[in-house]
């Protein structure tokens, strides 16, 4: 699974994942959105959530991120061809926002997309980069386990659903 990020620049260069990715070759970054390849993109503003069956919709399959502070990640700025993503319920490991569901880094949101699609050892290989890496698979390992035998969309917001009313 190629996985591409749309680095805007405007966060903290040293934690951001996107950059330390590209550094290990396990991401490629584009510095304008025409520069970024189609793939599915994941964008927490999107209407439809990421479920087992997105993987089919692109060819090669490509995984897009947008990688920008929180504090711009407005939806107009995901202007970024293929279909949109948001991912389901999931928490943060990161040191950052450690414990707030929804709000990943790249990193966590490319490999918690990966495991949706049953690339478990991809993801692995991402978050060892990382100290906290380990974590987010821990903390995470039961919803993303039961994404991944989801078939659809409709599916993944019904398991969403069970651990949104357990919060
Ligand atoms: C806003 S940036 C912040 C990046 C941070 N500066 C870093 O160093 O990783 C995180 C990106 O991960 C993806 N992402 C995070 N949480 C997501 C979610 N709940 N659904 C879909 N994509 C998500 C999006 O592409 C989002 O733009």
């Amino acid at each position: 699974m190629e996985l591409h990020v749309r680095y805007e620049g405007d966060d903290d260069p040293d934690k951001c994942t996107a950059r330390k990715l590209a550094r290990f070759d396990l991401a490629t970054l584009h510095r304008s959105a025409r520069e970024t390849p189609p793939g599915v993109v994941l964008n927490p503003h999107a209407e439809q959530a990421l479920s087992p069956a997105d993987r089919r919709d692109i060819t090669p399959e490509r995984l897009v991120a947008l990688d920008c502070s929180w504090e711009t990640a407005e939806a107009e700025q995901f202007s970024l061809g293929g279909p949109h993503r948001a991912l389901p319920f999931l928490v943060a490991a990161n040191p950052v926002n450690y414990g707030t569901p929804f709000q990943l880094t790249t990193v966590e949101a490319l490999a918690g997309a990966l495991c949706v699609f049953g690339e478990r050892s991809h993801a692995e290989e991402l978050l060892a980069k990382f100290r906290w890496g380990h974590t987010f698979l821990e903390l995470n390992d039961e919803p993303l386990r039961r994404y991944a035998d989801c078939a659809d969309s409709g599916d993944v917001i019904a398991v969403q659903e069970e651990y949104l009313a357990a919060e």
